[in-house]
């Protein structure tokens, strides 16, 4: 069959899909049965909404009582540490006294999940405004969970970001649908990640609500980063959520297809059953420590920093549609310019060393400075990444990242000694875990009645690779155990400012995606980030990316030619040996940058993908970077 003859019947699918949305006695119907349901009433009345006290949030106040504008007071915590990131989260909730506003790439329906929209639901109860926003792709996708979410109290209201059907679920069929007739609109996600207590203080970074992103997962987590950022800044947040909110590609529960029939249908109030934790000793005690101010001083409270210029900035919806729009871009637009004035040294943290052409610009006038500034660059290898395709991207690019733009790139170990010691903290009182083969989870699928499968990893990014089945799971690998993954998004220039957020520094975050982000100016602050990333870098966590040594004299030479003249053209890149390959350091060496003239000495080659078992997916990743140049602007 033609590809036309398969194009027709997406089309047709496509323009139905597209037509049938709500009529106005549908929505009004489905407004008054949610507002009819019982138990909405609020179970305090008291002025202070029955908040439990939170010296996070007192700080955030007392910096607000203590500036002027010309002197602004900003409280910042690098939230490092995964249980710190959830409890923080936990005791913000708790106080909240008038309002809560969160914003997601993810909302999973695992423990994090439950427990996260559980806590927000009993403040809602309390009187609490809260607002959550989530993107539409990857959260919420249980129809049942957004009928209760839309009934449980008038105080809590849920918005879907950028629904491509005006509807909260995306089968298959809809995401190709989805792909074909409008790629534009559907693959800017709201990358955002906010969670904001009372306009005063506010949680951003990498971490999504699921498992993984708090090591809660028994077989594959992430190592990343948050910040709490408490002041003045809690306003230039409130703004950036108030315009996301009221934008319309925002879509309140009711206005949605399929949640809509669900409210209509299921006229008996669904209520709001308890959380089925499958760890609840856990949760319980993240819940003891978010009441705990002993607990919230040690690990926290004493960490925060009070300082003076401290911003949020996130693009706005209209980066798509007015790309040239310059505060469409903002946090992109600030970010080229921290890494343009740069003068002595950059370093980056990110999952996916994939660069925007800007970008590319940038880091190459940069290494042709006299002198010119060093780039550390920490990020996956292939053994622990969850996207291969970019990595497949990131690989045919390493001559250039070397030579062109002066980068020393740290790729991850799958089992790196940083993230595992962060899983024992998270984890204390857990019996050791899974050995990272496929393990069953606890449910059946609804639609089989068959055990659930969980694998490691599942790429999360829409395009043309789609986002579920086995394509989008990491690399089998040689060795077993836990493994780990980098998520973190941050940057630090010349020791003086920072920058904390979902930004991934490549083409998806700089072109499609909405991306959020605090950028502090102090150098306490700057130097906790660089050490931060600089201990993801160190051997026992990272292999080092160096130019391969010839073996054979005149022919490595000549090798060396072709994958130069292969690398640079247009569509296909096949010659097989390539420029740079991963390094081991040698015990009783210290680590040494590839530049310098020790370097193959305390240093031995293990391959381009050390630990990555012989398997389809390592075929796939040699064939994404001979043939894959020409969807890099979309990964
Ligand atoms: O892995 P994440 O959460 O940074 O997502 C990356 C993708 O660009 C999202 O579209």
């Amino acid at each position: 069959m033609s590809f036309r003859w398969l194009l027709l019947p997406v089309l047709l699918l496509v323009a139905l899909l597209q037509g049938c949305t709500l009529s106005r006695a549908q929505i009004r119907e489905a407004g008054a049965i949610v507002a009819a349901s019982p138990g909405r009433e609020d179970s305090c009345h008291q002025a202070d909404r029955c908040a439990t006290p939170s010296p996070l949030l007192d700080a955030a106040q007392q910096a607000i009582a203590d500036s002027t504008s010309e002197h602004p007071v900003n409280t910042v915590t690098l939230l490092d540490d995964s249980e710190a990131a959830l409890v923080a989260r936990l005791s913000l909730i708790r106080a909240a006294q008038h309002s809560i506003d969160v914003q997601t790439y993810i909302w999973d329906e695992d423990d994090i999940g439950q427990l996260v929209l559980n806590e927000l639901v009993q403040a809602a109860r309390r009187g609490v405004q809260v607002r959550i926003l989530a993107d539409q792709l990857f959260s919420f996708g249980d129809l049942g969970l957004l009928d209760r979410l839309a009934r449980v109290s008038p105080n809590l209201e849920v918005k879907l970001y950028n629904p491509t059907f005006h509807d909260a679920q995306t089968p298959p069929l809809q995401f190709a649908a989805g792909v074909l007739c409008c790629f534009m609109k559907f693959n800017q996600r709201m990358h955002n990640k906010l969670l904001l207590v009372d306009d005063a203080i506010g949680i951003t970074g990498g971490r999504n609500y699921q498992n993984r992103y708090f090591n809660w997962d028994p077989d594959f987590d992430y190592l990343d980063r948050d910040v709490m950022a408490g002041g003045p800044v809690g306003r230039e947040m409130a703004d950036s959520f108030a315009l996301f909110w009221n934008h319309r590609r925002s879509v309140p529960l009711i206005r949605l297809r399929d949640v809509n029939r669900r409210i209509r249908s299921d006229r008996a109030a669904p209520g709001w059953p308890a959380p089925h934790y499958t760890d609840p000793a856990r949760v319980a005690r993240a819940q003891a420590e978010a009441e705990d101010p002993d607990w919230l001083a040690a690990w926290i409270g004493d960490d925060t920093l009070r300082v003076s210029q401290v911003n949020y900035f996130s693009d706005l919806p209209a980066k798509t549609d007015e790309p040239t729009k310059r505060s469409a871009r903002e946090l992109t637009g600030r970010l080229m310019r921290m890494v343009a004035d740069a003068k002595h040294e950059v370093v980056v943290q990110t999952p996916y060393l994939v660069l925007s052409k800007r970008a590319q610009d940038i880091f190459k006038r940069l290494h042709r400075e006299n002198p010119s500034p060093s780039i550390i660059i920490s990020t996956n290898s292939l053994a622990a990444t969850d996207a291969f395709a970019v990595y497949g991207l990131s690989y045919k690019h390493r001559r250039r990242y070397l030579t062109e733009y002066g980068f020393q790139i740290h790729e991850l170990k799958p089992h790196a000694d940083s993230a595992a010691e962060a899983w024992e903290e998270a984890n204390e009182d857990q019996d050791d875990g899974p050995t990272g083969q496929p393990i069953a989870a606890p449910g059946k699928s609804a639609k089989s009645g068959k055990p659930r499968q969980r694998f490691p990893g599942n790429e999360r990014r829409p395009g043309v690779f789609g986002s579920h089945g086995r394509r989008n799971r990491p690399a089998p690998l040689r060795s077993n155990g836990r493994r780990y993954s980098l998520h973190a998004k941050s940057m630090v220039v010349d020791d003086s400012f920072a920058m904390v957020g979902s930004h991934n520094f490549d083409p998806r975050s700089d072109h499609y995606n909405t991306e959020a982000g605090v950028i502090v100016y102090d150098p306490r602050f700057a130097s906790e980030v660089r050490a931060s990333i600089l201990e993801d870098t160190l051997p026992q966590n990272a292999w080092t990316i160096a130019r391969r040594e010839p073996t054979i004299p005149v022919l490595g030479d000549i090798s060396q030619a072709i994958g130069n003249l292969s690398s640079r053209l247009p569509l296909f890149d096949l010659w097989p040996f390539r420029y740079a390959t991963s390094y081991e350091i040698k015990p009783g060496c210290a680590p040494l940058a590839p530049d310098n003239p020790k370097f193959q000495e305390c240093y031995t080659p293990v391959g381009d993908f050390p630990d990555v078992a012989i398997s389809p997916k390592l075929i796939y990743t040699r064939l994404i970077t001979a043939f894959g140049a020409g969807v890099k602007g979309i990964l």
